[in-house]
């Protein structure tokens, strides 16, 4: 793969350019193994977008990386252009990685009838339903092409220094990506932080239909793989930095998309107590921008003392 710089905008000091992820056909054609050819590119062969800002102090040596995934319907520019988050991150000298939501321009039928699953709905897993398992393979985009991609670029970033955060579909993403690391072994992550995560997908509509959708085991194989209540719950005490906030006033949280508390009782029963998984019920904060970039610093804060510690 190689990357294709789209946009630089200076930004706090520091540069915030949007790339192109390009998979180059040799790749393919050396690779027989079917399993491999996919490994080789997570999306099937599509180009892909990503922003990713480089603070000031990158001049003098690596820095950490904190990656952001966004939720339904957005793209690689929502959280970099509504977040608030990278003023923050200037002033901690931590890089932002803003991948997209979902592959682009699959071809796939039904891929763009509905905003809550295809296109801007990847939900950061990798199919099995061979309808979608060629090109929506988000998980392995996210945790492994991308970073492989950037630091095949020589840009400076310490990669043994990442945490994660992420919202609604992003935050379900964060959780999930950061817990089955812990569980695989990989340890990918520092911390994971999440604005109204889907935080129990396996129990409720977007998830259900994401899962039902993209995994060949349907709601069970996602409970199984990519459920952050059901996750936890399988975690052998080792120690973990999770921050969960939404809004009483969230319109989704209201009408049980979200399921915060599944997530924060599965954590207690776990013996995780409040210095290792804080969950905070915000006053009267809706699902959008505002509650996001309102809370914004807090969670890069939060990041911060992992990633510099
Ligand atoms: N079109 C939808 C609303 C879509 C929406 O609210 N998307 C959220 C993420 S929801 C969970 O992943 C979002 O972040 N939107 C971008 C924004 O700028 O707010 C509807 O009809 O309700």
């Amino acid at each position: 793969m190689s990357l294709e710089e789209v946009s630089v905008n200076k930004v706090f000091d520091g540069s915030l350019t949007k790339y192109k992820f390009k998979v180059r056909s040799s790749l393919f054609r050396c690779r027989q193994d079917p399993h491999l050819h996919k490994q080789s590119s997570a999306l099937g062969g599509l180009d892909a977008k990503f922003n990713l800002f480089i603070p000031a102090n990158a001049a003098s040596g690596k820095v950490p990386i904190l990656f952001y995934l966004a939720g339904l319907e957005c793209t690689e520019d929502t959280g970099a252009q509504k977040g608030a988050f990278i003023g923050p991150a200037a002033k901690e000298g931590i890089a932002l990685l803003f991948p997209d939501t979902s592959p682009r321009g699959a071809g796939i039928e039904g891929e763009d009838d509905d905003w809550q699953f295809g296109t801007g709905a990847g939900f950061y897993l990798n199919a099995t339903n061979p309808k979608w398992s060629k090109h929506y393979n988000m998980y392995t985009h996210v945790t492994v092409e991308i970073p492989q991609a950037i630091e095949a670029a020589g840009l400076p970033i310490d990669f043994t220094r990442q945490s994660i955060f992420g919202h609604s579909m992003g935050g379900h993403g964060a959780l999930t990506l950061y817990l089955s690391s812990l569980l695989n072994g990989a340890k990918q992550f520092r911390s994971v932080s999440a604005f109204s995560p889907i935080a129990n997908p396996s129990k409720c509509p977007w998830g259900e239909t994401a899962f039902k959708g993209y995994l060949a085991g349907g709601v069970a194989e996602g409970q199984d793989l990519y459920d952050a209540t059901e996750l936890v719950k399988k975690l052998p005490k080792t120690p973990i930095h999770v921050l969960i906030d939404y809004g009483t006033g969230d319109k989704f949280y209201k009408n049980g998309q979200l399921l915060p508390e599944n997530f924060l009782k599965a954590a207690r029963d776990q013996g995780y107590d409040e210095v290792q998984v804080r969950v905070r019920d915000q006053d009267g904060y809706d699902h959008g921008y505002y509650f996001i970039s309102t809370f914004g610093a807090d969670h890069i804060h939060f990041h911060a003392n992992f990633l510099k510690a």
